[in-house]
């Protein structure tokens, strides 16, 4: 199993934090002797690389300049031959920690406190890659994370999909009658609604699943329990009180792979394109956005709206004072952007769309089919 290294929270692991960037880039190694203490670590990393990667961007512009990997490379460690640094949002234990281990099984699986700092730790050169929840088959959509694609500029390189098999777990000695309470991940704890209401626990939002049995752990709680993975009751030392307690044993998640460059899209496996874009008001408009799609034979597995944050609202064009509400939309279509139905649909987007941006062009993954 890979282990998981370096961004830390604790104030005393900071003292002696150390990181490597493994990248192409030569930037230095960073040590840290001392962080003002309620300062998270992330922050203070990141901060103090912000002068380093300033001069580098300013000598040779690296960041603005992305080189495209080839899709064979996916799998491959970084150049140097050192183990690919893969960023995930939680603790060890985590889902999204084996998402990283399912995507690069030999990598260097680091921990980050949130979705915002696994992107911020890619594009700082800190890692190679993230792993990051986008929707799961019960709970749907993991919406900051499609709000994130778009206020960072980094590339969607590949998919992950991950069965997830909840446990409930406590602490040895603990009963099932002995619980009122669970804590998990919001995304876990939808996923097992019905069972936790059947079972009567009050239900409280953590982190991530593994840090929900940490804490249970940690403060040997005899009244609360955790919805987490098997792997997090064996890494905590907690007892297994029930398996497989999703609503649906067919649980999956499904993660994107992000790096600082595109992949070279091919033609020889299935591949995936994800795409975000914005409309004029109007009637049929988005009809007519999904029909360039239609119209080629190209199959949409995937379609989100989310709010269009900094212009949520546009006047209506009768001036009768009428607002209408602002939105992106989130495409992913099974094609290449090598395929020319692919390009020839977006063109055609592209006549009447006020805003597109390609996310990627990626590999489907073909393990859950
Ligand atoms: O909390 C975790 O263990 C995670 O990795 C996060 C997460 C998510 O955000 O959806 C990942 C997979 C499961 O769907 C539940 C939680």
């Amino acid at each position: 199993m890979a282990t998981a290294t370096s961004i830390v929270r604790s104030p005393a692991a900071l003292l002696s934090a150390k990181v490597t960037v493994s990248d192409h880039k030569p930037t230095p190694t960073v040590q840290f002797s001392r962080f003002p203490s309620k300062r998270s670590c992330f922050t203070a990393l990141l901060s103090s690389l912000h002068d380093n990667n300033n001069d580098d961007d300013n000598n040779n512009n690296v960041i603005s300049h992305p080189k495209p990997l080839s899709s064979s490379q996916r799998f491959n460690s970084v150049s140097n031959g050192s183990r690919l640094r893969v960023a995930y949002q939680g603790v060890r234990g985590a889902y999204s920690e084996a998402a990283a281990e399912k995507a690069y099984p030999n990598c260097e699986a680091v921990p980050c406190d949130q979705f915002d700092s696994a992107f911020q730790a890619v594009e700082k050169w800190l890692v190679d890659r993230a792993v990051l929840p986008i929707e799961n088959s019960l709970g749907g959509s993991i919406h900051r994370n499609y709000d994130l694609l778009l206020r960072h500029s980094l590339h969607i390189v590949g998919e992950v999909k991950l069965a997830v098999q909840h446990c409930l777990l406590a602490n040895h000695g603990v009963q099932l009658e002995d619980l009122s309470r669970v804590l998990s991940h919001p995304q876990a704890l939808a996923q097992c609604e019905n069972t936790l209401t059947k079972i009567g626990l009050s239900r409280e939002a953590v982190d991530d699943t593994a840090l929900a049995a940490k804490h249970v752990a940690l403060h040997k709680l005899k009244d609360t329990g955790a919805v987490a993975s098997s792997s997090a009751a064996k890494i905590y030392g907690l007892n297994i009180l029930a398996q497989d307690i999703q609503d649906d044993c067919d649980n999956v998640t499904r993660f994107l792979i992000l790096a600082r460059e595109p992949i070279i899209p091919g033609i020889q496996n299935p591949f995936k394109t994800s795409i975000v874009f914005s409309l004029e008001e109007g009637p049929g408009v988005l009809f007519k956005a999904l029909a360039v799609f239609a119209l080629r034979q190209i199959n949409l597995t995937k379609i989100e709206s989310r709010p269009l944050r900094n212009q949520p609202l546009r006047a209506a064009d009768d001036n009768n004072g009428s607002k209408y509400f602002d939105y992106l939309f989130y495409v992913d279509f099974e094609a290449s952007m090598a395929e020319e139905r692919a390009q020839n649909a977006l063109r055609h987007l592209k006549e009447f769309a006020t805003f597109l941006r390609v996310l990627g062009s990626y590999p489907v993954d073909t393990t859950m089919m």
